[in-house]
C-alpha cells in the first residue's frame, strides 16, 4: 500500500458540492502523427468500460482537420490549446522528445470541469475507473513511477541503483542528500481545474529552468506537498513487468501505459528490448482487440448528442468562476 502524505494546511479546498456532470477524462494531443490512433484507442476504451464522462482531448493547433473529424466521430470533445513552453533559453536541458509536454498545463484551466482524469494517449482503461472522481478533494492522485529505466540515468537514484519501488534494495548513502520525495508518472493523474492554480503553474513555470522529464519533473515539484500516490494497477508503466515484477499483478491492472520504447501499439515491432515478452505482446493484442472493435464505435443517440459533442468543442474560452480549489505555488522553503 503506497504510504500516506500529510496534507500542508494552506491547500483549501473551497469547492461546492461539484456536479457529476462537470467530471471529464481529458487526453493530450499533438501534431499529424499517429498518436491520434491512442486517442481514438482511449475513447473506445472508455466507451469499453462504460465510463459516466466524456473524453475531452486538449490538442495543439497542429493537428489536422482530418483527425479533428476522426476524433468528433468518435464523440470526443476537442478543445484546442496554445503551446506552453518552459524557459526558451534553457529548453535543450529538457529531453527535447518531452518539451511539447509542458503544453499538457493548459489542462488545468479547463474551468467549466470540476474535476479530471488526465490520460496520455499511449494509455488503454481495460476496467472502469469512474470511482477515482470520488476521491476527495485537495489532493494530487497519481501512480508512482519507476526509476530503473535507462531514461532515468542522468538521475543520481539511478546511479546508486535506487527506485521508490524497491526503496529497502539501496540504503541512501550517508554522503548524499535524503531520497528524493516520492515522484508520480504524469501519464496519469486525478487533478482539479482552477484558474488560480493555472495562473499559479505558468508563473511558477516562468521561473522553473527545464529538466530531463520535462512537465513531469515540473509537475512533481509543484504538487509535491499534496501528492497522493495511488496503486499501481490506474496506471502500470510498462517498465514495472521487468524491473519490479512482484509489484505486479497483472490481472488486476486496470490501465495499462505504453510508455517503454517500443510498445506503442500502432508502432509495435517487437524489436526493441523487452518487446518480445509474452505479456507485452499480450497487451499490444488486448490495445488492438479494442481499437478494431467496430462495436465500440461512437454511435450518437440524437441530433443533440452530436450538437452535444461539436459544440462543447471550442478554442479555449473562459467560463463563470467556478468554486474551486486553489494550489499557490509551492512555499520557497
Ligand atoms: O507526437 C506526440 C508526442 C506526444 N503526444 C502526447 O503527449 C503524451 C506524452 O508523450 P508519450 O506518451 O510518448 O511519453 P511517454 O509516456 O512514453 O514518456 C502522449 O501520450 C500524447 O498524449 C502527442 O500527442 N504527440
Ligand atoms: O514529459 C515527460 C514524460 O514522462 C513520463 O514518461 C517517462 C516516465 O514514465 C519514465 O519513468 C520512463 O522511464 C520514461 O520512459 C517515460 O518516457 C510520462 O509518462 C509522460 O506522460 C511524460 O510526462
Ligand atoms: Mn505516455
Amino acid at each position: 500500500m503506497a504510504p500516506e502524505i500529510s496534507v500542508n494546511p494552506i491547500y483549501v479546498s473551497e469547492k461546492a458540492h461539484q456536479a457529476p456532470s462537470r467530471r471529464a477524462y481529458v487526453t493530450f494531443l499533438a501534431g499529424n502523427g499517429d498518436y491520434v490512433k491512442g486517442v481514438v484507442g482511449l475513447a473506445k476504451g472508455l466507451r469499453k468500460v462504460k465510463s459516466a464522462y466524456p473524453l475531452v482531448v486538449a490538442m495543439l493547433p497542429d493537428v489536422p482537420e482530418e483527425h479533428r473529424d476522426i476524433l468528433r466521430s468518435q464523440g470526443c470533445v476537442l478543445r484546442e490549446i496554445e503551446p506552453v513552453y518552459p524557459p526558451d533559453n534553457q529548453v535543450e536541458f529538457a529531453m527535447a522528445y518531452y518539451v511539447l509536454n509542458y503544453s499538457k498545463l493548459r489542462i488545468w484551466n479547463f474551468e467549466e470541469y470540476s474535476k479530471m482524469i488526465y490520460l496520455d494517449a499511449d494509455i488503454q482503461v481495460f476496467e472502469n475507473i469512474d470511482n477515482l472522481f470520488d476521491m476527495p478533494d485537495g489532493y494530487f492522485y497519481a501512480v508512482m513511477d519507476c526509476f530503473c529505466e535507462k531514461t532515468w540515468s542522468h538521475s543520481p537514484q539511478y546511479s546508486i541503483g535506487y527506485c521508490q519501488q524497491c526503496p529497502e534494495k539501496v540504503t541512501w548513502p550517508e554522503n548524499m542528500e535524503s531520497p528524493p520525495p516520492l515522484y508520480f508518472n504524469a501519464g496519469m493523474f486525478v487533478f482539479e481545474p482552477s484558474p488560480l492554480t493555472y495562473e499559479s503553474l505558468l508563473q511558477t513555470l516562468e521561473i522553473t529552468p527545464p529538466s530531463p522529464f520535462a512537465e513531469q519533473d515540473f509537475l512533481n515539484m509543484f504538487f509535491e506537498k499534496v501528492y497522493k500516490p495511488i496503486p499501481l494497477v490506474n496506471n502500470l508503466v510498462l517498465a514495472m513487468l521487468w524491473r519490479h515484477p512482484e509489484n505486479v499483478e497483472l490481472e488486476r491492472v486496470k490501465v495499462v501505459h505504453y510508455c517503454a520504447a517500443g510498445s506503442k501499439p500502432w508502432r509495435y515491432t517487437g524489436e526493441e528490448a523487452n518487446m518480445d515478452r509474452e505479456d507485452i505482446k499480450m497487451l499490444v493484442d488486448k490495445w488492438w482487440d479494442v481499437y478494431n472493435d467496430e462495436s465500440l464505435d461512437f454511435k450518437p443517440k440524437s441530433p443533440e448528442d452530436v450538437e452535444e459533442t461539436v459544440t462543447k468543442s471550442t478554442i479555449l474560452a473562459s467560463v463563470p468562476e467556478p468554486e474551486f480549489t486553489y494550489f499557490p505555488a509551492p512555499s520557497a522553503a
